[in-house]
């Protein structure tokens, strides 16, 4: 399948205004967007997510590098280029605040060449979609943030383009609404055949609605892979175990051997024990320590890792078990 969004090798620098300090906010950041894929751009505050899709949507120039939108350079073409995306950006919603939500609507709607009625429909199946219908004359100033949020997707949906921009959509939004929208995206890719960039520092947000990620940590990807192949490449089971009596010197020997990151807490009565498993067969050995002085084992919990702790080993500069991450 051809991508229908190409970066190549951006870079982008500021300079600060106080100091003259040089920042580099994008180091040669290159990644592909599949058609009717939602692609997460996940990372912490200030690793260069938003400055990424403000080069992607044509409001910063890149230093160098390039960006073509379905096959088209945004730097030779920009309009042409830019006719295919949308972008809602944080923080910066793109909506006039003294009009309702129906006036938003209809002014943006307004100059796409579309016959009143075809305008009038398109207006009542987002208002539906987004669930903005019982608020539509309802003045933008007095929505909740989430409901402003749902306003400014609906209003780049109007556009109609294949590619849809989302900085952080879900930032100081209430926990239902950003589940809302999450759901919504969902839809909006599967209905509408949309192609989503989402950018989050939110590893719920992205596990929960991407299929793919691009994690970028201080201006440079450290990881493009699919959510599915890193959970499976980090797939670390910690088991809790509680033992009936305190280990020998020999077992405790044996399993900082077989399980460096162990940890132990004696008790005469009742020991704990923690050990991090990578595959099936290290269970066995870890039974075959216990069994060198017939340890009793009175009760096993099993805790597998999740996203986050992922996202937080990628930051630390692991690479997960075995085959190693992928990083283009
Ligand atoms: N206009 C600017 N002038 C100077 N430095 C900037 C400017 N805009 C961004 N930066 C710096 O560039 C780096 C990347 O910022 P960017 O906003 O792209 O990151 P981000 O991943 O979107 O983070 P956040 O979630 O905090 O917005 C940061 O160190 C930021 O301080």
């Amino acid at each position: 399948m051809e991508a229908i969004v190409e970066v190549h090798n951006l870079n982008k620098t500021y300079k600060k205004r106080k100091t003259g300090e040089l920042v580099h906010a994008v180091t040669d950041v290159s990644f592909e967007v599949y058609p009717g894929e939602i692609l997460g751009l996940l990372g912490p505050n200030g690793a260069g997510k938003t400055t990424t899709i403000k080069m992607i949507c044509g409001l910063l120039r890149p230093d160098s590098g390039a960006i073509t939108i379905k096959g088209i350079d945004n730097k030779q073409k920009r309009l042409k280029a830019l006719k295919h995306i949308s972008a809602v950006l944080e923080g910066n919603r793109n909506l006039y605040w003294r009009l309702t939500v129906r006036e938003n609507l209809e002014y943006f709607a307004g100059n796409r060449g579309e016959s009143k009625r075809e305008v009038r429909e398109r207006i009542e199946e987002l208002l539906e979609n987004f669930r903005l219908k019982e608020k539509e004359h309802e003045l933008v100033n007095r929505l909740s943030r989430g409901m402003q949020q749902k306003l400014a997707i609906a209003v780049a949906m109007l556009a109609d383009t294949e590619v849809i921009l989302l900085d952080e959509p879900t930032l100081g939004i209430d926990v239902e609404t950003s589940y809302e929208i999450r759901g919504m995206l969902k839809e909006i890719v599967k209905k509408y055949s949309k192609t989503i960039i989402i950018s989050s520092h939110d590893m719920d947000v992205i596990q929960d609605i991407c299929e793919r990620t691009v994690i970028i940590n201080k201006g440079k990807i450290v990881i493009n892979d699919r959510i599915e192949n890193l959970l499976k490449l980090f797939e670390v089971r910690t088991y809790k175990l509680a033992l009936g009596t305190t280990l020998t010197n020999e077992q405790q020997d044996k399993l900082i051997q077989i399980f460096p990151t162990y940890k132990y807490e004696p008790d005469r009565y009742q020991s704990s024990l923690e050990v991090d498993l990578l595959g099936n067969e290290e269970i066995y050995e870890l039974f075959d320590i216990l069994k060198l002085a017939n340890t009793p084992v009175e009760s096993i919990d099993r805790e597998m890792v999740n996203f986050e702790q992922i996202f937080m080993k990628i930051l630390k500069g692991e690479k997960g078990n075995g085959s190693l991450a992928q990083s283009s």
